[in-house]
């Protein structure tokens, strides 16, 4: 495989305020990459410098061979680019705009356009200022991959979209996959990127903490259970099963909370001999899975560790 983004020491500050710093990593021409961290990270900051509209302070990147800011004009003809926040022309139709993108790109396929928007379940006869967050998120997917580009890079693309409309942009995502092209996705939430990448970099406090497979990133798994008993259950019944880091009884012992990292089998297996009145669970974000497990360099944390079994 070939690297199609080669980002090589990146740094960028704004004033005195960090963005990101010395930030490396490649992704393979062919993949579904993952670009994963909580808010404020530096996910925008790294991907506006990969579309040259920020320039890097230090570091070089380069998006097929190509030097993203002294041949950022080439990279464009290549890349399909969802921003952050879109801004757009309140007064036109989100037809006019599609219509607009696509003569700036020429060779459109009118068909592959219509299917796009039946699918994403997008109605172009409104204006801009007419459209919810959702829909401005849908009309910026669209546009992304109207034109079949080698390269899809998506700032945080399923951002306000309801479920359905995800799981449609999953199988648009896994389509340019099957077809051999790339997709470069940044995200604040773990399982949204599993459904769909091989894998990810996890950016923190404008560092790369890790890069690695899907399959890799079992330790910072974690779901929040809590199960609520006919009868009161003592927390003991749990403690020491597999994935099971914490345990804590709730009001009087009827409810359990129960941190679990990776399958949750053991636990719904032990729940099964009570009487289960009611189950939620819930997936911490990634800014508290780090507060919890993790120091800042993403190391797992040694307490952390201590109250695993
Ligand atoms: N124009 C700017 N001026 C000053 N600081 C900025 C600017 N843009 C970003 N930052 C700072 O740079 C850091 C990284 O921000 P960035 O927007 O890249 O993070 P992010 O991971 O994309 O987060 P989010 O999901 O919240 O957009 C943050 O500390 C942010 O406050």
């Amino acid at each position: 495989m070939t690297a199609i983004i080669e980002v090589d020491h990146l740094t960028k500050r704004y004033g005195s305020k960090r963005g990101i710093t010395d930030v490396s990593f490649q992704v393979e021409e062919g993949e579904v990459f993952g670009f994963l961290g909580p808010n404020g990270a530096g996910k925008t900051t790294t991907i506006r410098l990969l579309m040259a509209l920020l320039r890097a302070d230090a570091g070089t990147a380069r998006i097929a061979g190509l030097d993203i800011w002294q041949q950022s004009v080439e990279i464009k003809r290549l890349v399909g680019y969802l921003p952050g926040e879109l801004s757009l022309d309140p007064n036109l139709t989100g037809g006019q705009i599609l219509q607009y993108f696509g003569h700036l790109r020429g060779g459109i396929d009118q068909s592959y356009l219509k299917q796009l928007i039946a699918r994403l379940d997008f109605d172009p006869t409104r204006k801009i200022r007419q459209y919810s967050t959702g829909n401005k998120r849908k009309l910026g997917i669209i546009q992304a991959f109207m034109h079949r580009p080698r390269l899809l890079i998506l700032d945080e693309p399923t951002s306000g979209l309801d479920p359905l409309n995800q799981q449609e942009f999953d199988r648009m995502v896994t389509e340019v996959r099957e077809d051999g092209r790339t997709v470069f996705l940044s995200s604040h939430i773990l399982t949204e990127v599993e459904q769909t990448c091989n894998r990810v970099a996890i950016i923190r406090g404008g560092q790369l903490v890790r890069v690695g497979l899907i399959n890799d990133l079992k330790d910072i798994k974690r779901h929040e259970l809590t199960i609520t008993f006919a009868s009161p259950v003592p927390a003991e019944a749990f403690k020491g099963l597999a994935g099971v880091e914490q345990v804590e009884s709730l009001t009087d012992g009827h409810t359990l909370r129960l941190f679990v990292q990776g399958q949750a089998d053991a636990v719904i297996k032990e729940a099964a001999q009570f009487s289960v009145i009611g189950l939620t669970s819930h997936e911490p974000s990634l800014e508290d899975i780090f507060m919890r497990y993790y120091e800042s360099d993403g190391q797992a944390v040694k307490e952390a560790s201590h109250v695993v079994h």
